[in-house]
């Protein structure tokens, strides 16, 4: 578990692995928390299928129903990189109805749309007013 601080507000995160022996732990983690990340390499256009597929599966769970989801297409300093429009259509983002969804392209290496994502997540940490 991480916090990151911005101003007077601390978001805890638990960072999981993405690779196939953890993914039977993401429910667990994600029972009770305030958001669901997902990060998606958007550079890495032969993983989204298996991105949604896994994706899918999980909000599947109704441990998980009503809990907003954000996700993240990472990477986007690379020109390979997909933009929003086909990263939400490949990841069946539209057809997620149960629950509120938005996604952000950002690149960790050149720090683009982190202020964004932050912003989000303070807007809805369990104490914002
Ligand atoms: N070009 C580029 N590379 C990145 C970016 N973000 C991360 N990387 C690189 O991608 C690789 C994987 O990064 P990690 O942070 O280990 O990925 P991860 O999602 O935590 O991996 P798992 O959770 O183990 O699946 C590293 O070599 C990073 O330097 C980015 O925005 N742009």
């Amino acid at each position: 578990m991480r916090k990151v601080t911005k101003g007077n507000v601390t978001i805890k995160v638990w960072d999981l692995g993405g690779q196939r022996r953890f993914r039977t732990m993401w429910e667990r983690y994600c029972r009770g928390v305030s958001v669901i990340v997902y990060v998606v390499d958007a550079a890495d256009r032969d993983s989204v299928p298996i991105s949604r597929s896994e994706l899918h599966d999980l909000l599947m769970k109704p441990s998980l129903s009503g809990i907003p989801l954000l996700v993240l297409g990472n990477k986007i300093d690379k020109s390979e990189a997909l933009s929003k429009q086909a990263l939400v259509d490949q990841l069946g983002l539209d057809s997620i109805t149960d629950k509120e969804v938005c996604c952000y392209m950002i690149s960790c290496k050149d720090s683009i749309n982190i202020d964004v994502v932050i912003d989000w997540l303070i807007k809805h940490s369990k104490t914002a007013t």
